[in-house]
């Protein structure tokens, strides 16, 4: 219902020339598309649809981007991680799944498998979201979704993290210039992918224990396959606190502070994300003090 509504007060249900009984199969089935692992479920995919919801609310996005580029961009966050098992890109090729097999060879293999379902669906008698829009536009809208949830890949991120931050910090942002677009969209994605970091503590701390449940169920499986997990997916050796500044310093504050570089009303979720740091350096302290620093803390000990 909260989709439903969210696409009505967008207006994307009049310009889009959208019926309601195909949004709803579209809906149903992009949810039931989700698997259950702690963290990439349906819950993940919401919160990163709202906060899309807000930003073009609250950026004034019509003014740097197309319609058909906000639509694309919307409906990417609904269905940008459909049917993850809750393990990483590394992990597929490590095990050798099918998906490897399948996408390997072009990297990206969650993503690339995140876009192919997502087509499935638009491809299916009854649930086609843009079945009104003209063949010209249907093109354009795959082309972008294709884009935008590639771009959910971390290393295609951390690829161009530094070509966003140029063009924020240069002020030369130009609508006009397809590249500028493809670089803004980019980040948009990111920030809604990222945006439990830009919450209160209790979410941010709950969704970290998430995170963590998923990849110590990854190290574990890794460990049964005779691996060596990452520290970070080692439920012996990870020191949360640690993990989560360090993701905070190297990935999620930078995103919000590009934002901010780009929209002056995109200061409060970079604010938010230094005020979530603290709150990790003092638990890395209590931890320390009260605790062996290097004893793995247990999830719900946070
Ligand atoms: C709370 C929180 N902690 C995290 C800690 C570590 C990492 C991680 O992957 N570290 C790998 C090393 C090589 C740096 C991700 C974390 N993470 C994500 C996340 C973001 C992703 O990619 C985008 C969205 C493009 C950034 C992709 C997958 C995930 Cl799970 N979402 N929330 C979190
Ligand atoms: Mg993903
Ligand atoms: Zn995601």
């Amino acid at each position: 219902m909260s989709c439903l509504s969210m696409f009505e007060d967008l207006g994307f249900i009049t310009r889009w020339r959208i019926k309601s009984d195909t949004l709803v199969r579209f809906l149903l089935m992009v949810k039931k598309g989700y698997r259950n692992p702690p963290y990439h479920n349906w819950m993940h995919a919401f919160a990163v649809t709202h906060f899309c919801y807000l930003l073009i609310k609250n950026l004034h996005l019509h003014n740097y981007l197309e319609d058909i580029e906000l639509l694309a961009l919307f409906v990417s966050c609904l269905c940008h991680d459909i049917d993850h098992r809750g393990t990483t890109n590394s992990f597929q090729v490590q095990s050798q799944s099918v998906l490897a097999a399948l996408y390997s060879s072009e990297g990206s293999v969650m993503e690339r498998h995140h876009l192919a379902q997502s087509m499935c669906i638009l491809n299916t008698e009854g649930s086609n979201l843009f079945e009104n829009l003209s063949s010209k536009e249907y093109q354009t809208v795959l082309d972008l979704m294709r884009d935008i949830i590639l771009a959910t890949d971390l290393a295609h991120h951390l690829r161009t993290v530094k070509e966003q931050e140029e063009l924020a910090n240069s002020g030369s942002y130009n609508r006009n210039n397809p590249e500028h677009k493809h670089i803004l969209l980019c980040l948009l994605m990111t920030a809604c992918d990222l945006s439990d970091q830009t919450k209160n503590w209790h979410n941010t701390k709950y969704i970290a224990a998430l995170v963590y449940q998923e990849f110590f169920s990854q190290g574990d499986l890794e460990k049964a396959l005779g691996k060596n997990p990452l520290e970070m997916m080692d439920r012996e050796r990870a020191c949360i606190p640690e993990l989560q500044i360090s993701f905070l310093d190297n990935i999620a504050a930078p995103v919000y502070k590009i934002l901010a570089a780009f929209f002056k009303e995109a200061q409060t979720p970079m604010r938010n994300v230094e005020e979530n740091r603290k709150h990790w350096v003092h638990i890395g302290q209590l931890l320390k003090r009260h605790g062996n620093p290097t004893q793995a803390m247990s999830v719900e000990q946070i």
